[in-house]
């Protein structure tokens, strides 16, 4: 099926601004509540939010085979269940309602009072009931600079890096949508120079500068996943903070990898976009060399020009941009992570989230956390205020943005937006 709503010179008789990250070009998917306490999945146009169960209701999905009540849901999962060819009918459906040359609820202002709802008037939630969460690992330069700084700097890549997109089990019980606020861990720490851990709040709270995609069921146990068909069962990314508690992570990750310095707290953006709206903006990744086994190679373009940019923002300060990086740069794209993840028969289920790993380019101002950005701490930054930060300060708030732009169209994720709140000690 054509891909309509993408259409760049299509407009909406709803009001966009140039600037905004949600033109009709886009049609992302989320989860939202109303004032009148009703959940609901939804679209956003500019600064509108849609009910697509209000849209479905009274008829405007009639000829696309939809389930019942498909989005008069908490979750996005039983509708990502229904597969591509499902999303990509509901996009362009959504995209005809809202085109300027269509008047039909344009001009039913009983059917617009239930369906269109100003952004402010509505809460955003997590867009899914994440099952299962992956955490990858698919930066070069992050897994350099990390590697650098916690291993051998003369040997900074371990030897399987290039082979395999290295990844880790995370948590989804404690993922959060944009706006819920992260207290600072308590944990296990190895002061410097000494032998023997002590306990107490993390002094080395970062953020990891991500993107998350989200799954539909692609495979039964026991089967796998090709690379070159992985796309058919990714339904849309979003923006992802990996938290990370740098000195908790320094003294437990061996041998098994991150446990509790990453649990703690794994912030979202709540508006999913789909494959189908990033497709103007496929690029190629880098070149991979050595040639990775038969099972990763894949054909064609498969990453995305999308902007990235971190903002830190003490309370009552003004904010500073410390970062700017782009999903381009990784060197294993979604699709060979979603190969390597299921090539031995583990099975991928609809609303699983898959995390790109932290997103670094080569310019120190393109490092996705400030672990990098500082140097280990080494190298403060200056904020506006006069302030320096090391690592994340209490009621600091981390900013991550995300968008697309060539000179017809810009699609974009919004924001995920939270605060770092102080530890509180609940073990005596
Ligand atoms: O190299 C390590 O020991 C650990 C690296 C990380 O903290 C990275 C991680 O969570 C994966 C990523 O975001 O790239
Ligand atoms: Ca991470
Ligand atoms: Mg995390």
């Amino acid at each position: 099926m054509f891909i309509t709503a993408n259409d760049p010179n299509r407009t909406s008789w709803l009001e966009v601004e140039n600037s905004s990250d949600f033109p009709i070009q886009n049609i992302p998917f989320g989860v939202f509540i109303t004032k009148d306490d009703v959940i609901t999945i939804g679209t956003r146009i500019g600064n509108f939010a849609i009910d697509l169960s209000a849209l479905q209701m009274l008829g405007y999905f009639k000829d696309i085979e939809l389930t019942d009540d498909v989005f008069l849901q908490d979750s996005l999962n039983d509708f990502i269940a229904a597969g591509k060819k499902t999303w990509r009918a509901v996009r362009n459906r959504v995209a005809e309602i809202f085109d300027t040359k269509n008047d039909t609820l344009k001009n039913n202002q009983k059917h617009r009072d239930v369906i269109i709802f100003d952004i402010k008037d509505i809460e955003m939630q997590l867009p899914v009931l994440i099952g299962d969460y992956t955490d990858f690992y698919s930066s070069r330069e992050h897994a350099t600079n990390v590697g650098k700084m916690f291993r051998d700097p003369n040997n900074a890549l371990l030897p399987n890096w290039l082979h395999i997109p290295v990844g880790y089990h995370g948590r989804s019980s404690t993922v959060v949508p944009s706006g819920v606020n992260i207290k600072r861990p308590m944990g296990q720490t190895l002061p410097k120079g000494e032998s023997l851990p002590v306990f107490g709040p993390s002094k080395r709270v970062d953020f990891e500068l991500e993107t998350g995609f989200i799954t539909t069921d692609g495979n039964l146990m026991g089967e796998n996943i090709p690379v070159n068909q992985a796309e058919d069962y990714i339904f849309g990314m979003v923006l992802l903070n990996d938290w990370s508690a740098r000195d908790i992570q320094t003294w437990e990750y061996v041998p098994l990898g991150p446990f509790l310095a990453k649990n703690f707290g794994t912030s979202i953006s709540p508006w999913v976009v789909t494959l189908d709206a990033l497709e103007p903006f496929r690029v190629a990744s880098p070149t991979q060399n050595p040639a990775p086994l038969p099972y990763l190679q894949q054909k064609g373009d498969k990453a995305f020009d999308i902007n990235l940019e971190v903002y830190i923002t003490p309370k009552n300060a003004e904010g500073k941009l410390i970062c700017q990086s782009n999903f381009k740069y990784l060197y294993w794209t979604m699709s060979q992570q979603l190969a390597h993840h299921t090539i031995n028969g583990c099975k991928i289920n609809s609303g699983d989230l898959m995390g790109s790993g932290t997103i670094s380019g080569t310019e120190p101002t393109s490092f996705g956390s400030l672990l990098e950005l500082t140097w280990g701490g080494t190298k403060p930054i200056e904020m506006p205020d006069g302030s320096t930060r090391t690592f994340i300060e209490d009621y600091d708030t981390i900013t991550m943005k995300g968008y697309c732009q060539n000179n017809e169209i810009r699609i974009g994720f919004g924001e995920v937006s939270s605060m770092l709140l102080p530890a509180t000690v609940t073990v005596k």
